[in-house]
C-alpha cells in the first residue's frame, strides 16, 4: 500500500495542491452539524465546542491551502557566475498517529500542512474516536483528491507501530501521552524517519496582583475545563500571587460549581462525559491522591450521575478546584487530563518564574498582568512552546503549536510546519568549465 502512497504523492506535487485543497472543503450549514454531532458522539466534548473544532478544521485546511502556491526556494549566486537555488519537495508519505480529545481538528491539523506540502497521508484516529477522521477523509474524497493521497486505518497500538516501523512512511506526527510519543520516536529512529511529537504538559498559568481579575478567572476557567480538561495545553498550575488569592478563588469557585455538565448536545451544557471509565478512575484517583496529601478540595471532584436517564452510563464528573496545594504533590506534577485545577499561591516574579518552569514539560504557559513589561519578561523567561498574554487556551491556525522539552517537538500550524513536512533540495550549477584538481 505505501508504494502506492508514495506514488500519489509524487503525482500530487506535480498537479497543483492549491486546488485540490481549494475544492469544496468547507463543511457548511447541516453537515458541520452533524459532523459536530458525531464528534460529541465519539468524544463526549460539548456541541459548542465541538462545532468550533469543525470550523477550526476547515479553517487550517483553508489556511494551507493559501499557504501551497507561497511555498518557495532560494536563490544563491556564486562566485565566477556559478549559482545554487533550493527547491522545496515532499518527505512522501506522512503518517499521522492522533489522540482522541480533538479527533476531527487534529485529523486536519495532520492532513492540511502535509498535503499543502505535496506529502500522501495515513492517519490512524485513536480507537477510542474512530468516527469523525473519515469523515474528513471523505470530504477530501469529495473534494477530487487522488484517491490514495489520505488515507485512515483504524487500530490501536500495533497498528501505529506498524505505520513507525514502515520503511516507506517518511514521516510520523504523533499527538499523546509522553510515554508512547518516546516509543514512536524509538520505533521511527529504526528507519530515520522525520518526527513531530505534540506530547502533554503541566502547563503554568501566573496571575498577578495587577490583573484584570475578571479576565484572569475566566483565562484560568478557559485553561482547565475545556473538553472536560482533556486538553494537553491546559493550565493546570494556577499560581495566583498571594494578595488577590482570597477575591480570586471566591470568583473561580462560583463560577466552577455554575458550569452545567450533562448532555453534551445540548447548547446550554458546558461540561460533558470523560472519554472513558478507565479515564474517569484516573481522574478520580488523581483527586483522592491530592487529598491523601493535603490539598483541600474547594469544589467537586466528585462522580456524577445527571438526572437524565440516558446519560446514567456516562463518565461524567464534577469541575474540581483544589486549593493548599504544593509543588511537590502528585495533583501539581503529573498530568491528569481531567477537569482538575489546582492553584498555587506565589509572592514575586522571580520565585514564580522558578516554580513555573520547574518541570520536565514545556508545552504551554500563561501570563496576567497590567503591566506591559513585566508580561514581556515573564513570556521570554517561561520554557513553554506557547506563552498566552492576557489570554489561555486559543490556537489561531495561523500561528505555530507545539511544545518544548518533554512536550514534544516539531510545530503543527502557521508557516513553521511547513519546515516540518517538507525537504530542501539544494541545486548547484556552474555556467562555466569544472574546476578539478585532477
Ligand atoms: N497530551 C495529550 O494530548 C494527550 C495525553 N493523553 C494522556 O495519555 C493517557 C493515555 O491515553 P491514550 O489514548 O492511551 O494515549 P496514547 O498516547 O497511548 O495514544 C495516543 C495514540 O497513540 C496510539 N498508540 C498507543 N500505543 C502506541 C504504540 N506503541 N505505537 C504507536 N502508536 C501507539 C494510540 O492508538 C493513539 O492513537 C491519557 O490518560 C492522558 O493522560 C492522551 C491523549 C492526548
Ligand atoms: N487547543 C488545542 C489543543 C490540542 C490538543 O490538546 O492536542
Amino acid at each position: 500500500m505505501m508504494a502506492g502512497l508514495a506514488s500519489a504523492a509524487a503525482h500530487h506535487h506535480t498537479n497543483s495542491r492549491r486546488d485540490l485543497l481549494h475544492g469544496n472543503m468547507e463543511p457548511q450549514g447541516e453537515r458541520r452539524d452533524n459532523i459536530a454531532k458525531l464528534e460529541v458522539i465519539n468524544n463526549g466534548k460539548t456541541i459548542t465546542e465541538a462545532e468550533y473544532d469543525i470550523d477550526a478544521a476547515w479553517q487550517c485546511i483553508e489556511y494551507y491551502a493559501g499557504l501551497a502556491p507561497t511555498l518557495s526556494g532560494q536563490h544563491i549566486q556564486l562566485p565566477g557566475g556559478a549559482f545554487a537555488y533550493t527547491r522545496r519537495e515532499p518527505l512522501g508519505v506522512c503518517a499521522g498517529i492522533l489522540a482522541w480529545n480533538y479527533p476531527f481538528m487534529i485529523a486536519a491539523w495532520k492532513c492540511a500542512p502535509a498535503l499543502a506540502c505535496g506529502n500522501a497521508v495515513v492517519f490512524k484516529p485513536s480507537p477510542m474516536t474512530p468516527v469523525t477522521g473519515v469523515i474528513l477523509a471523505e470530504i477530501f474524497h469529495e473534494a477530487g483528491v487522488p484517491v490514495g493521497l489520505v488515507n485512515v486505518v483504524q487500530g490501536g497500538a500495533e497498528t501505529g507501530s506498524l505505520l513507525c516501523h514502515h520503511p516507506n512512511v517518511a514521516k510520523v506526527s504523533f499527538t499523546g501521552s509522553v510515554p508512547t510519543g518516546k516509543k514512536v520516536m524509538e520505533m521511527s529512529a529504526k528507519t530515520v524517519k522525520h518526527v513531530t511529537l505534540e506530547l502533554g504538559g503541566k502547563s503554568p498559568l501566573l496571575i498577578f496582583k495587577d490583573c484584570e481579575l475578571e479576565n484572569a478567572v475566566r483565562g484560568a476557567l478557559m485553561a482547565n475545563f475545556l473538553t472536560q480538561g482533556q486538553v494537553c495545553t491546559n493550565g493546570t498550575r494556577v499560581f495566583v500571587q498571594r494578595e488577590i488569592m482570597p477575591q480570586f478563588l471566591e470568583e473561580v469557585v462560583k463560577r466552577t460549581k455554575a458550569i452545567v455538565v450533562g448532555d453534551p448536545l445540548l447548547t446550554e451544557t458546558r461540561m460533558g462525559g470523560l472519554i472513558s471509565k478507565p479515564q474517569l478512575d484516573k481522574v478520580l484517583g488523581f483527586v483522592a491522591q491530592a487529598k491523601k496529601e493535603g490539598a483541600r478540595v474547594l469544589c467537586g471532584g466528585e462522580p456524577l450521575t445527571p438526572s437524565d436517564p440516558k446519560l446514567k452510563n456516562g463518565y461524567f464528573m464534577s469541575p474540581c478546584v483544589l486549593d493548599n496545594c504544593r509543588d511537590d504533590m502528585t495533583c501539581v506534577k503529573e498530568e491528569i487530563f481531567g477537569p482538575v485545577m489546582s492553584v498555587l499561591p506565589f509572592d514575586t516574579e522571580e520565585e514564580v518564574l522558578q516554580r513555573a518552569n520547574n518541570t520536565t514539560f514545556g508545552l504551554a504557559s500563561g501570563v496576567f498582568t497590567r503591566d506591559i513589561s513585566r508580561a514581556h519578561r515573564v513570556a521570554a523567561n517561561l520554557e513553554a512552546g506557547t506563552c498566552y498574554i492576557n489570554t489561555y487556551s486559543i490556537s489561531p491556525v495561523e500561528v505555530p503549536f507545539g511544545g518544548y522539552k518533554m512536550s514534544g517537538f516539531g510545530r503543527e500550524n502557521g508557516q513553521a510546519t511547513v519546515d516540518y513536512y517538507s525537504q530542501l533540495k539544494t541545486v548547484i550549477v556552474e555556467m562555466g568549465d569544472v574546476d578539478s584538481l585532477f
